[in-house]
């Protein structure tokens, strides 16, 4: 039976955190492959290592003296190695960081330095041999991550160790460059390793005793999620709950391993079981809620859209040219409604709109910014009666305006679009009604 443990950055943030690490990993024999995460915020001030590496490689790129910001990321792994006192030092590895630097050795280089050198220092802690991720995950040369390849390297290498240490979030392009994930993508790491050793379950270690319903920084102690489908997850993830990056079900999903969230600051809590499917009924109707905010919606009207054949085609014509995605596209019969990323929006809302009217030809466009979408997911929803009607009564009592609603056809989600100031009390609102009050 094997085990792979992914610590995420606030588990790995100083002595004391990689001490309970430690111990995690020894409690359990199976637990042979670790994948870490680079040191995190050891307060609510304080900042990961990985965003100083991106502000320490931002003045590389502006021809700036980078030498303090990079000793004091050194610092932090010095203090941890001495703190566990360990006979470790990270005198060359840094040299070659600020080698390769000076050579511009590009900003996913500089990201991954994060994670690489937590991974040596967690080998050297726990006696486990260190993998380079560079040589075992790899991107294709467009830098879409190659999962196949990826899966028969990391196998064939793994089956020679019988335990290891393998730096989340990165790889390698076929050329050896180094690609790093989208933000939060150790995740995805642990996840890829568990497939590939075919591991009996994927624990992921965080500072939260497992999925919740809600954000905690929202809602004051939310209730904790049991357990909870891969669809789901991704819904939840996807809309905004950290907790676990939004593509790292897929590579276990294939496999049918299940991942176990768990809080390294309470290591006897049970956490949260994600799996791909389950009888066990959520004790509320909904699973969870999550939400984002910074979108834009664009209205487009004309008379007898529905009639017109191509109509909703050219309209996301005028999307794809500007190279923008669209998040969910509500319709009536005469409107259209696209929701949009207000970042990637903003700075190509001129060029959208002249590509609408000379493409579909609308009798008009109207653009609101400043909203924010809310998820309600649930596999209870779909056998529940009145579940919309719930959450627009609680909004309305809220005094909270509602701009648009899609429910998902799996019937899994509604989405519910307010205001980015509504953002907040539409949560609690939801929270309460589901949770609190449970009408
Ligand atoms: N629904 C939720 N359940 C639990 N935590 C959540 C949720 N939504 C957001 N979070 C946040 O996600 C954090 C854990 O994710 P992350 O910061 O990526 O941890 P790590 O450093 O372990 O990778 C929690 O501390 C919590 O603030
Ligand atoms: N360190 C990277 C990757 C990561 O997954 O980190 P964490 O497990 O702390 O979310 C980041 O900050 O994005």
């Amino acid at each position: 039976m094997i085990k792979v443990v992914k610590f995420g950055g606030s588990s790995l943030a100083s002595a004391e955190q990689f001490a309970k690490v430690g111990k995690i990993i020894q409690a359990d024999k199976e637990r042979r492959y670790v994948v870490p995460s680079a040191p995190g915020k050891r307060n609510a001030k304080d900042t990961k290592v990985t965003d100083m590496l991106y502000a320490c490689y931002a003045l590389v790129e502006a021809e700036e003296d980078f030498r303090v910001p990079l000793m004091k990321i050194k610092d932090r792994y010095d203090t941890i190695i001495n703190g566990l006192n360990l006979k470790l030092s990270l005198e060359e590895e840094f040299k070659k960081i600020s080698e390769n630097f000076k050579n511009k050795a590009g900003v996913d280089y500089a990201a991954s330095r994060g994670e690489y050198l937590n991974g040596i220092i967690m080998a050297n802690y726990l006696g486990y041999e260190f993998v380079d991720a560079a040589e075992v995950i790899s991107f294709e040369e467009d830098g879409t991550f190659d999962a196949e390849k990826t899966n028969k390297v990391l196998a064939e290498r793994l089956e020679k160790c019988e335990r290891a240490v393998i730096p989340g979030f990165y790889g390698a392009l076929p050329d050896g460059t180094i690609k790093t994930f989208s933000r939060g993508g150790s995740d995805i790491t642990g996840s890829i390793v568990a497939r590939a050793v075919h591991a009996t379950c994927y624990e992921n270690w965080t500072d939260v005793s497992g999925f919740l319903i809600a954000d905690p920084r929202i809602i004051k102690d939310p209730q904790p999620i049991k357990t909870i489908t891969y669809r789901e997850l991704r819904e939840l993830s996807y809309m905004g709950a950290s907790v676990l990056h939004e593509d790292a079900v897929f590579p276990v999903r294939k496999a049918g391993i299940p991942i176990n969230i768990r809080n390294t600051n309470a290591p006897d809590d049970e956490g949260t079981w994600i799996v791909e499917s389950t009888c066990h009924q959520s004790k509320y109707t909904i699973t969870g809620i999550a939400g984002k905010k910074g979108f834009v919606s664009v209205n487009i009207d004309k008379d007898m859209m529905n009639s017109e054949v191509g109509f909703g085609r050219k309209v996301l014509s005028a999307f794809e040219e500007n190279n923008i995605s669209f998040e969910h596209m509500p319709s009536g019969i005469d409107t259209m409604t696209i929701f949009v990323h207000q970042p990637e929006f903003e700075g190509k809302e001129q060029a959208v709109i002249s590509a609408i009217h000379r493409l579909a030809k609308p009798d008009s466009i109207e653009l609101e910014g400043d909203l924010a979408l809310i998820a309600v997911v649930g596999r209870g929803m779909k056998s529940t009666r009145g579940t919309a009607g719930r959450i627009f009564s609680a909004l309305a009592h809220a005094n909270i305006n509602v701009k648009m609603i899609d429910q998902g056809s799996s019937e899994l989600n509604i989405i519910i679009g307010v205001s980015n100031a509504d953002f907040e009390p539409a949560i609690r609102a939801i929270y309460d009604i589901f949770v609190e009050t449970q009408l």
